[in-house]
């Protein structure tokens, strides 16, 4: 039986991509467990994070991708994209072959993910540290120029983190096509009569 505790009345899958060391599970855990490591090892394939978030009086409860940037581990994580209602596209502002791969990021994305209008967010990570290499304003043309959600941000200095997934939620919300399809489950809205089949998370 499911607690009170457990029900929510969106739940979304979200995918974070990019390429290796720009600091996507140090996003995902400053965002979950607020907590942040120096020596973060690499993601070995994928992992994923749970948590819920009030947004507009709604309860979200979020389950976050996070999927290798090395190339190695590139097919296997290709397929996690299927159902995602948005994904994160994380650069380092101090590495700007991360920055310039962007493109390649965003033509797997396009091309895995199953839903129409995935709602993309960019984020620059790092900018806690002094030797930038891509400014803001190329990252919101960047964004602008693609239809992307976009913020800087550092998950050591806890700058931004939180903005991000409230931004990325809100703007799913606002998108109708992806809120009536969301991954089934527990959900306020539908309680008792729903069965957790086409679970694509
Ligand atoms: N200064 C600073 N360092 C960061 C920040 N975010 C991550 N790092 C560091 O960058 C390194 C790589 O971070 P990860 O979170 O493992 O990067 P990733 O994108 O998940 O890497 P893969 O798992 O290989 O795809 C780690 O040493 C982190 O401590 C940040 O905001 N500021």
């Amino acid at each position: 039986m499911a607690k009170e505790s457990d029900a929510f009345d969106h739940r979304f899958k979200l995918l974070l991509t990019g390429d290796s060391g720009v600091g996507k599970s140090s996003i995902l855990l400053r965002f979950t467990d607020d907590s942040f490591a120096t020596d973060q090892p690499a993601t070995i394939g994928v992992d994923f994070k749970v948590k819920s978030i009030d947004v507009e009086g709604k309860k979200v409860k979020l389950t976050i991708w996070d999927t290798a940037g090395q190339e190695r581990f590139r097919t296997l994580t290709s397929s996690y994209y299927r159902g995602a209602q948005g994904v994160i596209l994380v650069y380092d502002v101090t590495r700007k072959e991360t920055f310039e791969n962007l493109e390649q990021w965003l033509k797997e994305v396009d091309m895995y993910t199953n839903r129409d209008g995935v709602v993309k967010l960019l984020v620059g990570n790092k900018i806690d540290k002094a030797n930038r290499e891509v400014t803001r304003a190329d990252g919101i043309e960047f964004a602008r120029n693609r239809g992307m959600l976009f913020i800087e941000c550092s998950a050591k200095a806890k700058t931004g983190i939180q903005q991000a997934f409230e931004e990325l939620v809100q703007k799913i919300l606002d998108s109708p096509h992806l809120v009536n399809n969301e991954v089934s489950g527990l959900n306020l809205a539908s309680r008792g009569t729903q069965g957790a089949s086409n679970c694509s998370c």
